[in-house]
């Protein structure tokens, strides 16, 4: 696959001028996202975007996914992070039932404040810490987690500061322990909604972007059920 640009063809997997060359300047990719969600509603809806009714379908298979990954021999049951959490949806419905502890992290304040007051209920005991961070500058604790999961947050991260922080995720895993990615993948290349200030990528870049924060790909599933007009949901599990 290639771009043509100019006199300078540029191949769309090659990392880094990728998306920049969608994102059209880093800080205002960042930016855009910030301001849009600060009006988005601390709620199922708000995490959701206009299909809330996908959510059991999404929590459903992830369970089913996440238990490949977690039991005797596997991942350990003790400590989860759910990066991009929002108000928690991931937590109560796919990390809460399963880990003794889990932390969440997330940029707006608002969410992780309606997690633990309302959302979480009982289970907000079992949130150890909630930080409210920037992904691209987060640094997660070192050797914690037995489960790492991103949902709908990778594609909210240029490529550099994806795979920065994957590599920073690699040394916040316990032994055995997985990073799971659930996202919009682009049908092909690179899809930039300007909207929400997200970037899709083709699975193919995804893939790259993890070999290179040195993260060797465990299994890779597309959720099924979404309707058709959404763009393809996958989980890809790495270590
Ligand atoms: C579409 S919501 C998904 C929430 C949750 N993962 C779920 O599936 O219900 C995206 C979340 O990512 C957070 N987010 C977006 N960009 C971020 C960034 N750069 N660093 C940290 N959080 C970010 C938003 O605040 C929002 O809570």
């Amino acid at each position: 696959m290639t771009l043509l640009n100019g006199p300078h063809p540029i191949s769309k997997v090659k990392l880094f001028p990728v998306t920049c060359e969608f994102i059209k300047g880093e800080k205002q990719f960042y930016y855009r996202a910030q301001k849009f969600y600060e009006d988005v509603p601390a709620s199922e809806e708000g995490m959701m975007g206009d299909f809330v009714e996908i959510s059991n379908v999404d929590l459903e298979s992830s369970r089913h996914f996440l238990k490949r990954f977690v039991g005797p021999g596997k991942a350990g049951t003790y400590f989860a992070l759910d990066c991009g959490s929002g108000i928690g949806r991931v937590s109560k419905g796919v990390l809460l039932p399963v880990f003794e502890k889990v932390e969440m992290v997330d940029m707006m304040e608002h969410f992780l404040l309606h997690a633990h007051e309302e959302y979480l209920g009982n289970d907000a005991d079992r949130i150890e810490t909630y930080y409210c961070f920037n992904l691209q500058e987060f640094m997660p604790p070192k050797s914690k987690y037995d489960v790492i999961w991103m949902q709908w947050v990778a594609c909210h991260l240029t490529d550099k500061d994806l795979l920065n922080f994957l590599v920073r995720c690699k040394k916040s895993l316990r032994p055995n322990g997985v990073i799971i990615i659930k996202d919009n993948m682009a049908r092909q290349g690179c899809k930039l909604d300007p909207i929400d200030s997200s970037i899709s990528r083709h699975l193919d870049i995804m893939k790259v972007i993890i070999s290179k924060a040195g993260l060797e790909i465990l299994a890779v599933e597309k959720q099924e059920g979404f309707p058709e007009i959404i763009m393809p949901v996958w989980m890809i599990a790495m270590k």
